[in-house]
């Protein structure tokens, strides 16, 4: 598979005498948006764990940029731009907007965190995160209190922050996870501002939401890839719409 920017070989984990990944071979190509769906339990979530470095994977090999990561923790991941939405860095309720975007640019970038230093004072790193701010579209609450935030805004910090560390690779498990209808709504326009400018592997269950969005899908069922294609070689799949859409999906 040349041309890819993240690529897992045959990825295993068991949890004890469970197979939770089975030999899953798949990748993200620069700029694409990869969907991963599957029933409740299928793996997804241990998946993208070990893609992040959360979790090690017992064989197989996570490739970025062509380079093992497989065996590196998730800091040395997030350094070389494969990023997982919110788990880099933690929000600080009592810093504001702002202050937290800056503190997860600083992060990304290496830079010890200075207390005696004002943090906005660092120029460079306060405008990546007025960037980030800005493509969110919580610019204009830059100075509240993450505190402050309601649940949607809250989503869109993590998001910001994991902008703000300019990865390559955005790993996004259920984004839309807990949000109203327009909240979520908001989220596939800002993903599909996103993709393009960025690799994202996607988790979510919210069907209308991947056809949206998504370039390729990949559906796992009981830890196994089983199919990999574009929204309309899914949609169209009859082994899938049996095993997993079902035959009524409205897709
Ligand atoms: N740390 C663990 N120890 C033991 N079993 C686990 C562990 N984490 C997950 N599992 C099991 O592995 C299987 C896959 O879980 P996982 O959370 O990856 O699935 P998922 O596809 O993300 O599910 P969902 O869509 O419900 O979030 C499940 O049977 C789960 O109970």
């Amino acid at each position: 598979m040349t041309g890819s920017l993240l690529q897992t070989t045959t990825l295993t984990k068991r949890f004890g005498g469970l197979l939770v990944t089975d030999s899953v071979s798949i990748d993200v190509r620069p700029g694409e948006l990869h969907a991963i769906i599957g029933p409740n339990g299928a793996g997804k979530t241990t998946l993208i764990n070990q893609l992040s470095g959360e979790l090690q994977a017992d064989a197989g090999e996570v490739l970025f940029s062509g380079q093992r990561v497989t065996a590196l923790p998730i800091h040395q991941r997030a350094r070389r731009g494969l990023l997982r939405s919110y788990q880099i860095t933690s929000v600080f309720e009592d810093f504001t907007v702002l202050e937290n975007t800056v503190f997860a640019a600083m992060g990304a970038k290496g830079h010890a965190f200075q207390f005696w230093k004002p943090m906005l004072a660092r120029e460079d790193l306060v405008a990546i995160a007025r960037e980030a701010l800005g493509v969110t579209n919580l610019l204009a609450r830059a100075d509240t209190l993450a505190s402050e935030l309601a649940y949607g805004e809250r989503r869109q910090l993590e998001l910001a922050m994991a902008l703000a560390a300019q990865p390559q690779v955005l790993l996004l498990d259920e984004p839309m996870a807990g949000m109203s209808v327009q909240e979520s709504a908001g989220v596939v326009q800002l993903l599909k501002k996103l993709k393009g400018t960025y690799s994202i592997l996607l988790i979510e269950h919210d069907m209308d939401a991947v056809f949206a969005l998504a370039d390729r899908i990949t559906v796992l069922v009981y830890g196994k890839a089983l199919f990999s294609g574009t929204p309309d070689q899914i949609r169209n799949d009859p082994e899938v719409r049996a095993v997993y859409l079902g035959d009524e999906a409205k897709v």
